[in-house]
């Protein structure tokens, strides 16, 4: 099983509920595609606190402080190796599955520090669902790999309601809807990474970590998942890694750079990042992949 496989089943099970009930207001702009609708104020949904992550002897990320607004998308961009995928994998402990990985600081989610003795980290990533570069639906029927999280946890309620509701709500239902026995891996790339977002959905998490989703993409496929993941922000608090500078200033409200070393050069309003960044570090790395 591969550490994808691993975390995606093991969102699935566990039981305990790490929930913290403080809450900070923060002030949120819009991204900057001009057709996103002005979303005025948002409350922190996670705040990281000097966190330091070390693989072996190696810092991989040095003190990253940040709020991240609850039903926002927040883009992390950054050079090959400086950080961002590490720390997405904080969020939802997914490094603990990394034995050379060491965590310090303090991350929380609502108020509670995840990395508390009493967080289970498996109800933890319920909570806080993941999609990864690669599609990777289960070997299974297409409901299926919507309904395993749902089985997994002996979840009450309608499972063939909450199948449906999750395929609509990653905008598959309509293509999928006959043919719900088939395997998921019939589905094309576009559609597969669909998938994963209804199978991340359907446990009813509170935040989306998405780790360069719209990479292995066509085109249309990367246009139809960006869409969808500025729309996923009305309900869902979103992070996602990317590459793709257009991409991040055109579906996040807000944006962290990282640069090499692990540091966390800024974190600001996508807007903000993009046409007034605050160091020439930044900008540099931005007009040389955005220019
Ligand atoms: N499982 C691991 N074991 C050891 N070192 C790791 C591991 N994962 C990441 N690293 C190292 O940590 C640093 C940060 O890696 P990370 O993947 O978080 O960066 P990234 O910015 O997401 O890179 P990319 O954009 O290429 O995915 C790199 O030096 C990387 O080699």
């Amino acid at each position: 099983m591969t550490q994808n496989e691993e975390a995606s089943t093991e969102s699935e099970t566990g039981s305990a509920d790490p929930t913290g009930d403080t809450l900070v207001e923060t002030d949120v702009s819009s991204g900057l595609d001009g057709g996103t609708p002005q979303r005025s104020t948002s409350r922190t949904l996670i705040e990281s606190k000097n966190v330091n992550v070390w693989y072996n002897d190696d810092q991989a990320l040095k003190d990253i402080s940040m709020e991240i607004p609850e039903n926002r998308v927040t883009a992390m961009i950054g050079p090959s190796g400086c950080g961002k995928s590490t720390f997405l994998r904080c969020i939802n402990r997914m490094n603990d599955l990394i034995d050379a990985a060491r965590v310090e600081g303090e991350l929380t989610l609502r108020g509670k520090n995840v990395y508390d003795d009493d967080v289970d980290p498996v109800a933890l990533r319920r909570r806080v669902g993941m999609v990864f570069q690669k599609p990777n639906p289960f070997p299974k029927s297409i409901y299926d790999n919507v309904a395993y999280g749902l089985e997994i946890q002996n979840k009450s309620g309608d499972h063939d309601e909450i199948v449906e509701q999750s395929l609509k709500r990653a905008a598959l239902w309509d293509e999928v809807k006959d043919r719900l026995d088939e395997s998921g891996l019939e589905l094309s790339g576009g559609q597969q990474q669909r998938l994963c977002i209804a199978r991340a959905i359907a446990p009813d998490p509170e935040v989306l970590l998405m780790d360069e989703p719209a990479s292995a993409l066509d085109p249309v496929a990367t246009s139809q998942i960006e869409d969808l993941i500025a729309d996923l922000a009305e309900e869902y608090t979103v992070v996602i890694v990317t590459h793709n500078m257009q991409q991040a200033a055109r579906i996040s409200d807000k944006t962290a750079v990282f640069l090499t070393g692990g540091e966390l050069v800024e974190f600001a309003d996508t807007q903000k990042v993009f046409e007034n960044p605050e160091s020439q570090r930044v900008e540099d790395y931005i007009t040389g992949k955005f220019g």
